[in-house]
Formats: structure tokens, sequence, C-alpha cells
């Protein structure tokens, strides 16, 4: 990174010219940012600095040489600069870009130069560096005992009961700088990681004190900043501008005045940012809990497989960027109260209820501009008239929307939150022109009639224009000169132009000012006056309608706070008319909550059923506290399953209606996953390391009002540990948390638990297969006619009740194109685990990580190994030759090992406590197995 002053200007300081002596002296206060001078059309950078701009945006460096020697420049133009800020952000740059903050024409000697703003990821707020539709968050976290206490307590010996009693409070703080939005929040370790799962900055500060590990999971730029800006006055200091310091936290605090400060200084400095006009201070409980994983698991907003469509992209059917962030924000942050789901259930059904309505309130939102951007950049001063004409445009659009959905009870609150401002709406209309110019400051840009004093001097100007229009044909005439024309250049102002051979016809009256080969041109006392008057109007009336427009901007952004609260109701709006149309459009049903548990008639996944042509629709059926054990074959929907049912939860709390012909649901606090395929190795964490890690947290937070979605659990392992980790973790969910919970399991003898507990049931998804070989699903006993093609599996993506006796992984692994061979070899394989099970269900070859399928030992089940000891008979020729012979053991200590492993406090246990109990645990297994061997040897 090149950032700072330039170590070749620094070496050569004393010979610089003035202008780069004033870039490295800007440079050097902005020793975290590559400094961007502006120089005419451009913004320049100098010697290692221009090295580095011309590599990142490809741009071509020059080669300058002055009196005190040669160095490199590259320039940025200024009308094209956002593309290649862009690049220079994207490459993890802060930007420090100093503008001439005097008039040049008025400046003695070097023009004076400062920083007027700092881009950086986190706080850009040029509109073409920003996603339209999202929101960019910088972001911040602090701990309430900064330096070295707050690190020292989460070490990682501590468990997590300690880690719970001592946990420094941390303040999380974040801020959109190009909308004001600013909130905070306070939370142990583990709500901060799952408070920036949600808010997902693109910039993150971190306080001195805070343990790195805390802010792991973020995947951001990290932005350093000096530690006295964390210090608690100074940050109580700066959140003081903005809010009573008081009503936050220690950690709060900290957070939120440290990261405003960042804000003000990335914006120049000037002070207080007017536009964030409130901090807000939010309790993450008070909406539906949704940590990392289960953002990730669940696909609403980032899909890394598959069709690549995610919750969000399904249901957004906003009209406006408002709208959009809006419901970005909805399905972030889902409602946990129910009166406040029903009402926006209420406002749903209202809209999808009026399909005129609906659509004529999208029309109307479809000229809403990006208000509170807008209202951003009035407040910072940087609106053009353009801006305040989308303003208008979009408040012209408010009445519309009032008037489509008047007499609605249900959308009577946000019809009364729409207000149309009406008296900054007709403000602006008579102060600026329908189609202003660009600039703001070449005149051209306000009304006619708005400004008397402006008026008169446009007319004086124009009156001067008429009499110059009219004096060639008046001054032919006196003079007699047919072809006497009357011109204007920049240089020299107005002329009289006469060719040479009409010269002595020139009146007295007539100077010269200017001989050309041909022609003489001349002026008059009276042109040379009108010329001033004119200019000297023209100069006036530009600089009046600048201060007259600067004074509007003024005016409308001390009406800040009432267009926020109207970009507030128009989001609302879009959102609600989102969620009726995505319903009406895709047949979604109105849930029906404060249901004691989850009842979906037919329910489909919101995406899988868009791209799958023949979705099956499935029910689900779960009193509170249900664990149901699904089983069934590899792909035969069981993921899928999972996953509709927790996205049935989080729409309905969201206020969407949801894909199901009919849906009762509870209000649940936290929905937790272990879904699918998230084996990706995060922070150099092993699979199973980062499974178990994910499995502490459902154990130890989910409560009786969570929903739980476990898949295959324990699959990181070998099998036996696995199983063993599995069905612990499915009693403790039933015994201690009593959490609504799914748990897809290869494991098929933990279905041996629905007998012995009474919430834990088993559901299967059903599969066909070539006749024969399995005795799966009759085809005969199905409802629906099987689909069975050639000898492949057909999967029937039908739920059922009761357990499955086969998992179909050699089926899986032809499909998938395994040589035939090594499919063959499987199935035999199968056939003769099978044989020796004698029906006894088994763990099947190829149901986990596959490895099963092809030739790896069969495994036993838990009951053989903990009842004989000795799993398997003689295995014959059948057996492959790498096939070791299953280890005798000796039946106690494989009892107590089995024993201990049952009753291991999986709840209390700390992931690094896993592994060294599960290294034990092996040691212990091999000790017996030597220990056996040892005695048949003797
Ligand atoms: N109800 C359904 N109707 C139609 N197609 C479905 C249905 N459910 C799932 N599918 C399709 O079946 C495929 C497999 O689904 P899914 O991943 O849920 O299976 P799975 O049982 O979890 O598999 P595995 O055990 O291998 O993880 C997906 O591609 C999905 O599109």
């Amino acid at each position: 990174m090149v950032t700072g002053a330039p170590a070749t200007m620094l070496d050569r300081r004393e010979e610089l010219t003035p202008m780069l002596a004033q870039y490295v002296e800007v440079a050097e206060r902005y020793d975290d940012a590559i400094v961007l001078f502006r120089v005419g059309d451009f913004y320049k950078a100098f010697c290692e600095a221009a090295d580095e701009v011309a590599r990142v945006c490809e741009l071509t460096r020059i080669e300058r040489e002055d009196s005190t020697g040669t160095y490199t420049a590259c320039g940025i133009p200024v009308d094209n600069a956002p593309k290649y800020l862009k690049r220079l952000l994207d490459a993890e740059y802060r930007v420090a870009v100093a503008d001439q903050v005097e008039d040049p024409e008025e400046a003695s000697g070097l023009v004076e130069r400062a920083v007027t703003q700092v881009l950086t990821p986190g706080t850009v707020v040029e509109e073409e560096l920003l996603a339209e539709g999202s929101n960019t968050y910088v972001a911040c976290v602090a701990s309430e005992a900064e330096g070295t206490e707050a690190s020292a307590r989460t070490g990682s010996g501590a468990t997590r009961e300690d880690e719970d009693q001592n946990d420094p409070a941390y303040g999380v703080a974040y801020v959109d700088v190009s909308t004001g939005e600013c909130a905070v929040t306070a939370g142990d370790a583990a709500a901060v990681d799952e408070e920036l799962a949600r808010i997902d900055p693109a910039e993150l500060l971190v306080a001195p004190g805070v343990d790195p590990a805390v802010v792991d999971g973020a995947d951001c730029m990290r932005t350093e900043r000096d530690p006295e800006t964390f210090d608690p006055e100074a940050a109580r200091g700066v959140l003081d501008r903005y809010a009573d310091p008081d009503r936050f936290d220690a950690a709060e605090r900290v957070a939120a005045g440290a990261l405003l400060s960042y804000a003000e200084y990335t914006q120049g400095d000037d002070g207080p940012l007017e536009y964030v006009r409130r901090v807000r201070r939010y309790d993450p409980r008070r909406s539906l809990r949704l940590d990392a994983t289960a953002l990730r698991g669940l696909e609403l907003f980032e899909n890394h497989v598959g069709s690549g469509r995610t919750l969000f992209d399904t249901l957004d059917e906003t009209r406006s960027a408002l709208g959009r962030r809006r419901l970005r924000a909805w399905l972030r942050r889902p409602l946990v109260d129910r009166e406040a789901i029903e009402a926006r259930h209420d406002a749903v059904a209202a809209f999808a209820e009026r399909t005129l309505a609906r659509e004529a309130v999208r029309d109307a939102l479809s000229a809403a501009y990006d208000l509170e951007r807008l209202a951003g950049r009035i407040s910072r001063g940087r609106a053009n008239a353009r801006d305040l004409r989308s303003l208008y445009d979009t408040l012209a659009a408010v009445p519309d929307i009032r008037e489509a959905i008047g007499g609605v009870d249900a959308l009577a609150e946000v019809r009364g939150d729409l207000d149309p401002l009406d008296d900054l709406r007709e403000l602006i209309d008579e102060a600026v022109v329908e189609e202003p110019p660009q600039e703001i400051t070449e005149g051209g840009v306000i009304r006619a009639g708005y400004d008397g004093e402006l008026d008169e001097i446009r007319t004086t100007a124009r009156e001067g224009r008429e009499w110059i229009a009219n004096l060639e044909e008046r001054e032919r005439e006196r003079t007699g000169i047919d072809n006497l024309e009357v011109g204007y250049t920049q240089v020299h102002g107005y002329y009289i132009e006469v060719t040479n051979g009409q010269l002595e016809k020139v009146p007295d009256d007539y100077t010269r000012r200017q001989t050309l080969k041909n022609s003489e041109r001349f002026y008059t006392p009276e042109l040379k006056r009108r010329e001033d008057e004119i200019l000297g109007a023209e100069e006036r009336a530009d600089a009046l309608e600048y201060e007259l427009f600067a004074d509007l901007r003024d005016r409308v952004a001390d009406e800040s706070d009432r267009i926020g609260a109207l970009a507030d109701a128009v989001a609302r709006v879009d959102a609600l008319a989102a969620l009726a149309t995505a319903a009406v459009q895709r047949d979604y049903v109105r849930p029906e909550m404060g249901a004691d548990g989850i009842a979906l008639d037919r329910s489909r996944h919101p995406v899988v059923e868009e791209t799958e042509p023949e979705f099956v629709p499935n029910d689900a059926a779960l009193p509170r506290g249900t664990v149901a054990l699904i089983t069934g074959p590899n792909m035969s929907g069981k993921s899928t399953y999972m996953r509709q049912v927790a996205l049935a939860v989080v729409l309905a709390q969201a206020g969407s209606f949801v894909p199901a012909d009919a849906a009762r649901l509870p209000v649940v606090d936290r929905v937790f996953t272990r879904v699918g395929a998230s084996d990706d190795i995060a922070g150099g964490e092993s699979t199973f390391m980062r499974e178990m890690r994910e499995l502490t947290d459902v154990l130890h937070d989910a409560t009786g009002d969570s929903l739980v979605l476990l898949d295959e659990v324990g699959r990181g392992t070998s099998t036996a540990d696995g199983r063993a980790i599995a069905r612990a973790a499915v009693e403790f969910l039933h015994d201690e948390t009593g959490a609504t919970t799914l748990f897809a399991t290869h494991y098929h003898e933990l279905t041996d638990l629905a007998d012995e507990y009474e919430r834990v049931v088993n559901r299967h998804f059903a599969a066909t297969e070539r006749d024969g070989v399995r005795g799966s699903e009759a085809p005969a006993s199905q409802p629906e006619t099987p689909r069975v093609s050639g000898d492949e599996v057909t999967f029937l993506h039908r739920i059922r009740e009761g357990a499955a006796s086969s998992s179909y992984g050699v089926e899986v692994a032809e499909l998938a194109g395994v040589p035939e061979s090594v499919v063959a070899r499987a199935h035999d394989l199968v056939a003769a685990d099978r044989d020796r099970d004698e029906g006894e269900p088994t763990v099947d070859a190829g149901s986990g990580s596959g490895s099963g399928s092809a030739g790896a030992t069969p495994q036993r089940t838990l009951d053989e190994i903990s009842t004989n000891g000795h799993g398997h008979g003689d295995d014959g020729g059948d057996a492959p030759s790498a096939d070791p012979e299953p280890p005798a053991v000796r039946d106690d200590a494989v009892a107590d090992l089995l024993a201990d492993l049952l009753d291991h406090p999986l709840a209390e246990t700390t992931p690094l406590e896993a592994l060294n109990a599960l290294h034990e645990y092996q040691r212990r297994a091999e000790e017996a197995a030597n220990a056996d061997d040892a005695g048949e040897r003797a």
C-alpha cells in the first residue's frame, strides 16, 4: 500500500516546487490514505503515489520536469473520476481528495487546497460508487473494559459459562454516511458476531482493547484509528454532538463516538454530520435472531451454489431504492412482536386484495428518487438544482400514493405518515426551473418571479442584450455601411466590424479595438457602457442565483426530519406493496400467528419452487418442542424441506405471506441452522471443528421458542463418534432445550429414539428404485404414480410418517457418474452388509461423506458394538482385501467408553475441549483394541 507522503518527495522536500510542497504537506496529514490533488481538470498524484494510481487504475503516468528535477505524475480526469475511485476503493485504499478551497482567480500565488473528503469503502457518498438498493455501512466494535482486561477475559482457556459471566459488554455501532442512518447496541462476543453478520459492513473499526477473535467473522476492510479516538471521554464528546451520551452504555458510547468521529473525518472534518439526525439504540433480542450461520444456511441474501437466487431476490418486487433497502432490513431483522407482525400482515393483505390500488401505488413509486440519499446530499450541501427537482418529483408522487390507499384501515397508519410536504414542494417549484443545468454556479437555475432583485438584474441584462441585438441595424442605417456587423468575442467583448473598403465611412465616435487582415473592429462609448452593464449584470445574476440556491438548499435541509419521516413511510409502503405483489404472484397464504407449534399445509420452498418445474409441496406438523428426525436418500429433499419450514417462519415474522396452502405458526425467538453444504473452511477451522462450534451454539442458546435445523450432525468425524454426538444432541434438545427441531440424519438407528422420547417423531423422504433391488417404497403402496425410469432411482420429494429404510447413496453415486465398476462393487458391499445385518437397520454405505460407497469398511451399528463386541462375522471371500478385519474389542472397555461418550456434556463443552475429548476417546478405543489383540496373542 502506498499512502501518505511519497518517500521520494520527502527526500527532496527542500527542493520541491510550491505546489508539490503543498501536496507533501497535505499527504503527511493523511498518512493512511492515497492523496489526490485537484489540478485543473484532474485529480493528481505524484511520485510513488502516481505509480500506484497508474497501476491500480490502469492510467498512464507522465514524467514531469521542472527546475527541481523530474518526477512522475498521474491524473484521474475529474469528469470520469468515480470509475477510477472505485478501483482504488476496491483495492482497499482510502482516498483523500484535496480540492481547491479558494477561487483560483482570487488567489495570490498558490491556490489553497484542503482535503474535502476521504473516500473509504464504508463511507462513500458518491451516487456512482454506491449500490442502489442496499446500504453501505461502516461499523465499529468497542469494549466497555478498554485495554488488556477485556482481551484477557476471552482467552481461550475460559469455558462458555465463564465467558458469559465475565464477557465484557461490547458496543457495536454502525452508520450509513449516505443516508445518515446510525444505530448502536451492546452485547457479548457472540452477539457481536451475530450483529456484524446482520449489518454486513463494508468497513470495520475495532477499538484497541477488543480481542481480535470477537470480530473474526466480519469479512470486510479493517480500518485502524488512533487509539485516542476510542478514549471514553473523547468518544463521549463526539457523541454528544448527535445525542445525549447518557442514554447509552459505556461500550456503546465508545463505539458510537469513535465511529462518528471517523465518519466526520471522512467527510472533510467540518464538524458534526447534520444528516445523522439520531443515533438509534436497539436491542437485537427485539427481533428474530438470525446469526451468520443462519443467514448463510437459509440463503437469505447470499447463495453460493445452485441457481444463485436468494430469498431476497425472490421477494424483491419493490419499485424504489428506499423500499429495497427496507425489505432487506425486514428480512434481516424479522419481528418477534405478534401484534406488529399481524399489523404487517394486515397491510400486506390489504394490498393483496386491491390490485388496482397496489398497481397505482407501485406506478407512483417508480417515480420516487432515493429520498434518504437526496436528503443526505442536501444536508451535506452537495445537492445541485437537479437534486432538488428530483425531490420535487418524488414529493409530487406522494398524493397519488395517498389517494390510492385512502379509506383502507390497515394502511391508515402509513398513509398518515405520508406527508406530501406541500410547502416544500411548492417552494422548490417556485424557485427552481423545471430542467435546471448540472452546474449551480453558472446561472439558469432560479425561476423568474422568485426574487425581485434577480429579476431586475436579469431585466437589465436582457435589455442590454436587446439593445445590442438591434445595434447592427441602427448603425448600418446611421453610417450607411451595409455590411457592418456586430459581434462578440470572449477576449475583446462586443465590437462593430467594418471591412477595409468601408473604413472612410466610420463615424467619429468609433474607437478602434482590433485590427484584422480585411477589417477593423470598433466600439462606441455607449456599446462599452452597455457591455459592462450586461457582463456585470450576468455575473451578479449568477452569483445571486447561487446564493439564492444555497439558501433554498439550507431551507430544505432544515426540513430533513420531515423528509426523513416521509422517506420512512415511502420505504414502508413500497416494501408492503412488494410483499403483497410477491404473495399474489406466487400464491402465498397469510399465516395465522401465535400457534403453539408449526403447522404448514402443502408448503413450498420459495426459491427452489421458482426453478423446479415440478416442485412437490409438503406438510409440516410440528407441535412445540417436537424433534423430527428426517431420514431418506441423498438428494431426496431433506435439506430443502427443512429450509422451507424455517423460511416460512422467517417470512411470516418479516411480515410476508408464506408459500403454502395454509399456515399456522408460532412466534419464534431464534432460528438456528446447521444445514447443508456449509463445508467452507472459514478461518482455518476444520469442517468438524466448525460443525461442533455451531452445534455448541445451538445447544447452549436455543430455547423452547427456538426453531433448530440440524443437517447430518456428526458427519465430519468417524461414524461411531458422529452417531454418538447426534444421538446425544437429540436427547439434549428434547430434554433440556425443548426447541422445535428438524434433524436430518443418515444414522438410521437414531430413529429408535422415537420409541423412547415423547416428542421425537420420525419422518422420511420416499424414493422408488429399480424393481427388486431394495424394498424401500413398494410402488403399489403409494398414492401417487411412482416415477421409475429405466433402472434409476426416482425421488418423490414427498415427506412421510416414519423412518426411511434405505439411503440410496450408491444410486446417487451412480447418478453422479461414479465409474460403473465402483458402483457395482459398492452395491455388492451394501448387499453383503445387509445380509450380515439380517434386516437390522445400519448406517448405509454412501451416507454422510459418501466414503462408504467406494469401498471403505462397512460400519457396525451402535447396538452391535455395545452388545456383542464383534460386529461382523467372517466376510469370507466377499470381503475386499483392503478391508481390515474389524478389531476384536473388550466389551467392558467399549461399554464404558460408549457410556462416557453418550454422557458427555456437550452443551458445556467448548470446541477445543470437544476435540481434546475426542482425542481421549480415540485413545481409549485404540487401547481397548490393542489390549484385546494382546489377549488373543497370549
Ligand atoms: N419438494 C421438492 N420438489 C421438487 N424437487 C425438490 C423438492 N425438494 C428438493 N428437490 C430437489 O431435489 C434436490 C435435492 O434436494 P436436497 O438437497 O434438499 O436433498 P437432501 O435430501 O438434503 O440431499 P443430501 O442428503 O444429499 O444432502 C434439489 O436439487 C432440489 O431442487
